[in-house]
């Protein structure tokens, strides 16, 4: 099969190239393309490849309807609508490994470009004036710096700082002590970063979390002459409270390669003569340029042909041996969400899906994704993806809970999905026994013992003798052999369950007339997704 593959933004030819090399794959590069055009031609392509000028818009990704594989050479995916794409099931994937170094190398190329007023005298003389007194500068040395945001670019930061004889603290939520002590820095809270920094980097993702987590109150308890560092996303500072530190002195300069809106031309932070400033060049070296057109041009070439990447940004990426460790109980999960989803009467409100025993040794969030892909199919007409399986839960007012218990029962394995809706609830569970399959091993108050098969009839009946007969006759008329079979009560005469796998399809008659069989209180035809 052959796939079409648009790149909209300049990327490396190094990286083009393991494109062109992989057989199957046409490439059509529209560099600059507008959001008109975009929006006309997306819709005849597999994949889309950008950095950060294109937008990637709800609009776009709309249009999109062969999209596969949004890939961002580079880290920050914030220029494309990521809730948009899981939507439409589309996976978006980046490549955050290959600008790490030339990005914090470009934050200390700031850093001492902001201490020492480069570019200011540099310009200076280039006009004409030998100019020796205005520029003098601070050292590094001995001087506090705080970076908020101690990921792949935060921690490359604060090794070189330390070389220059810096005292590095760092505020981030993920950031242990143990690391903090391995990495021979300070762990800090936010605001004892921001009220000890001479020096303070910002290089957090923008988020909701981190959009102006540097204002005018923060602003307001740092040291006087501070100085400031963007080379991360424009919002993470706000442009209008650093102006505004800027005029009150607080802040003695800041170097900016980001901005809130960019193009930045005419922004007016540019105008402060303390402030240098580049448009965007964090990542722009010829190594971090091949780097990441490499990476996610490898990662677009092998999602495509059914390979695995790592940098998956909206499904959790699994290494070959997690996804054959985990492809079982991802496929029993799907089996007994589908199970209960078409047993439940009514809508469903709340899912709970319980791991005991060996899943919970492992993340189970793929089996969780594919029991909702189970339940959710009941109510959807299109294939649900696992991409967006959390997200329309999410959107359907569905609440989702997983518990872990430690296995019981005789079982080494089990999944429990229960389903709640308004008027009733649903409880199945099962297991995989190894070198034989899945089992279905409980429905409602029910213990059964049987395999799921594409095809399954459930009757709830008045245990009495001849229903099982009378059962069997309607199907034995319609031609359909019953692979196997299972009887369950309470107690003798009460309320008897009976659960059959049968070979293929029923059809709506042999159900109605299963139905009109005396004493049957109920049908439930159940297919599968079992191949
Ligand atoms: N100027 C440029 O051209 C470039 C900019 N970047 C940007 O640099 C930033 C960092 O990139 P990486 O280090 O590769 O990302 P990363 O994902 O490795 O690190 C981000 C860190 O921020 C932390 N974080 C998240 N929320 C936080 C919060 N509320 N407060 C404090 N810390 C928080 C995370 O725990 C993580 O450790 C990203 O915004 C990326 O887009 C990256 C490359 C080039
Ligand atoms: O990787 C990132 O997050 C960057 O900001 C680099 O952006 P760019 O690819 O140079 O447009």
């Amino acid at each position: 099969m052959s796939f079409r593959i648009l790149v909209t933004d300049p990327l490396s030819e190094q990286g083009l190239a393991q494109l062109y090399a992989a057989s199957d794959l046409e490439i059509v590069q529209e560099i600059g393309v507008s959001k008109e055009k975009l929006v006309e031609i997306i819709g005849d392509f597999d994949a889309l490849l950008v950095r950060s000028q294109t937008k990637v818009t709800e609009e776009i990704i709309k249009a999109g309807t062969k999209l596969q594989v949004i890939g961002r050479a580079g880290v920050g995916v914030d220029n494309i609508d990521v809730r948009a794409a899981t939507k439409a099931g589309i996976l978006v994937i980046n490549a955050p490994d290959g600008n790490t170094v030339t990005t914090a190398e470009f934050t200390f190329a700031m850093m001492l470009a902001l201490a020492r007023h480069i570019p200011q005298a540099h310009a200076k003389l280039k006009d004409g004036v030998w100019d020796r007194s205005s520029f003098v500068g601070v050292e590094l040395r001995g001087k506090h710096l705080s970076i908020l945001g101690l990921g792949r670019i935060g921690a490359e930061v604060a090794k070189r700082a330390q070389v220059f004889g810096m005292q590095v603290t760092a505020y981030d939520p993920y950031l242990t002590s143990a690391r903090a002590e391995k990495l021979g820095i300070k762990a800090a809270t936010l605001e004892e970063a921001i009220r000890t920094a001479d020096f303070l980097t910002v290089h957090t993702p923008l988020s909701k979390e981190t959009h102006h987590l540097i204002s005018d109150e923060q602003f307001q308890m740092m040291k006087p002459g501070v100085r400031i560092l963007n080379c991360a996303r424009g919002g993470i500072i706000d442009e209008k409270a650093l102006a505004r530190a800027l005029e009150q002195g607080i802040v003695a300069g800041a170097a900016l390669d980001v901005y809130e809106q960019e193009p930045a031309v005419g922004q007016p932070l540019l105008a402060f003569p303390q402030v240098i400033s580049t448009p965007h060049l964090g990542a722009s070296t010829e190594e971090a340029q091949v780097n990441v057109a490499v990476d996610v041009a490898q990662g677009v070439v092998d999602l495509l042909q059914g390979r695995s990447y790592p940098h998956t940004v909206n499904l959790p990426s699994l290494a070959p041996e997690q996804r054959a460790v985990l492809e079982p109980f991802s496929n029993l999960g799907e089996v007994l969400g589908s199970f209960a989803a078409q047993l439940l009467r009514g809508g469903v409100h709340r899912v709970t899906i319980q791991y005991e025993g060996e899943p919970t040794q492992h993340a189970t969030d793929p089996i969780s994704r594919s029991t909702l892909r189970g339940i959710l199919s009941r109510y959807y007409r299109e294939e649900v993806h696992l991409i967006s399986v959390a997200l329309i839960a999410e959107e359907m007012g569905i609440e989702v809970t997983e518990t872990k218990l430690p296995p019981h029962g005789g079982y080494t394995n089990v999944i429990r999905v229960t389903l709640t809706g308004s008027t009733e609830e649903v409880t199945v569970a099962g297991t995989v026994l190894k070198g034989h399959g899945m089992r279905i091993i409980q429905i409602n108050q029910y213990s059964v013992d049987i395999t799921p098969s594409f095809a399954m009839l459930m009757t709830w009946h008045r245990d009495r003798p001849g229903i099982i007969g009378r059962v069997g006759s309607v199907l034995g008329l319609a031609g359909i052999n019953i692979a196997s079979m299972q009887v369950g009560r309470a107690i003798e005469g009460g309320e008897a369950l009976m659960l059959i796998a049968v070979d293929r399809s029923v059809s709506d008659e042999s159900v109605q007339a299963i139905r009109d069989a005396s004493d049957v209180d109920r049908v439930a035809y159940i297919e599968l997704p079992i191949a």
